[in-house]
């Protein structure tokens, strides 16, 4: 009777140690993009939804991606399974669950309120959902939380502005905006009004820039956006003076090196420049961005680029503590420090 208890405890010991669990905070995440094959088959089925694969391995075998947009395309469409408040609620819990197990302590969380809209899912149900799971993180997972609303920038300005409108009775559950979706032709220029029109109510400010997208966008982002985070960056060393400013900024950029080769971004993780970014001084962090597509959650991000790349446990801590600094934690800033007290005390040998 007790020779599997002990087993399960020694597992479950050995696991909370590896270094690639370490304390940590994901910055880029979306939550859609955690919507595995299982629980997407669950909600078709609760909503009547009827997916065009036959079952869970079928839908799998669909996630061999040729660029950002072939990605997408599935992304978007799997999204019509997600459609009352219980199921963006179930979603994010269960994310924040996965994220816990692998050391996630703080989590920044992406949604795409625009993809819900225009489907016919209110926004109230979509924040409200996502904002039950949210708030109840740290008694149910130990993990803090806030929540950024993207707009899609393959959508018109007029569309993003009238969805920050949307947004304002909700604003107390809102962090910050952000910027994804389809990125070469649709620079960060094009919403310039509805980033100063976030700024002014108080909103944080980051934009994805650089996944796919020329350095110049990573630029844009900076001067007309204002945003205080890059989410990918990942073509910054192309431009030496973008390095040394984005390195005397301070300016974090949050990379996701599985989403990386999965997009063909990069052609394998040991060609990953994040190695090269953090010998030049950039302050990056390493996310998951659609995890249940892309193959892996922070802690497997952190465990694959170490392989890949021979990051040492000094390394690690390095990227963890990043990523508590790039955090939106200026309003508990005792927080903050508990949790880099956590990553220094965190025995990695
Ligand atoms: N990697 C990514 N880039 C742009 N938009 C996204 N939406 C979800 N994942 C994305
Ligand atoms: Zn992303």
């Amino acid at each position: 009777m007790n020779r599997p208890h002990v087993h399960d405890a020694r597992v479950n010991d050995a696991r909370a140690h590896l270094p690639e669990h370490l304390p940590k905070a994901e910055l880029h995440l979306h939550i859609e993009g955690t919507l595995e094959p299982e629980l997407a088959f669950a909600l078709a089925a609760r909503n009547g939804v009827d997916l065009p694969y036959a079952d869970t391995d079928a839908l799998r075998r669909a996630y061999r991606f040729e660029d950002l947009q072939s990605f997408l395309d599935l992304y978007y469409a799997l999204m019509a399974v997600l459609r009352t408040e219980d199921d963006f609620a179930e979603l994010a819990d269960a994310y924040l669950a996965r994220a816990a197990a692998q050391g996630v302590r703080h989590a920044e969380v992406f949604f795409d309120p625009q993809a819900h809209t225009s489907r016919g899912v209110p926004f109230g149900t979509v924040v409200e959902g996502l904002a039950r799971a949210l708030e109840g993180a740290e008694e149910r997972h130990g993990v803090t939380t806030r929540l950024i609303m993207c707009f899609l920038r393959d959508e018109s300005a007029e569309s993003a502005m009238a969805t920050l409108e949307e947004a304002r009775p909700y604003l107390s559950r809102i962090t910050g905006v952000g910027l994804d979706s389809a990125e070469v032709g649709h620079p960060p220029a094009k919403f310039r009004e509805v980033y100063e029109a976030a700024a002014a109510l108080g909103l944080r400010r980051v934009a994805h820039a650089g996944e796919e997208g020329p350095p110049s966008y990573i630029r844009e982002a900076l001067d007309l956006l204002g945003v205080e985070r890059v989410d990918h960056g990942l073509r910054a060393l192309e431009d030496p003076e973008l390095v040394e400013r984005l390195v005397r900024e301070g300016v974090p950029l949050t990379l996701c090196p599985l989403s990386n080769v999965r997009l063909r971004a990069v052609d394998a993780l040991a060609d990953h420049p994040l190695k090269a970014m953090m010998d030049a001084g950039l302050l990056v962090t390493v996310n998951s961005d659609d995890p249940a597509y892309f193959g892996g959650y922070a802690g497997d991000n952190l465990g694959a680029v170490r392989d890949a790349l021979a990051l040492t446990g000094e390394d690690l801590r390095r990227l963890a503590r990043n990523s508590f600094r790039a955090a939106f934690l200026d309003d508990d800033e005792e927080r903050r420090a508990r949790y880099l007290a956590e990553v220094d005390a965190y025995p990695l040998d």
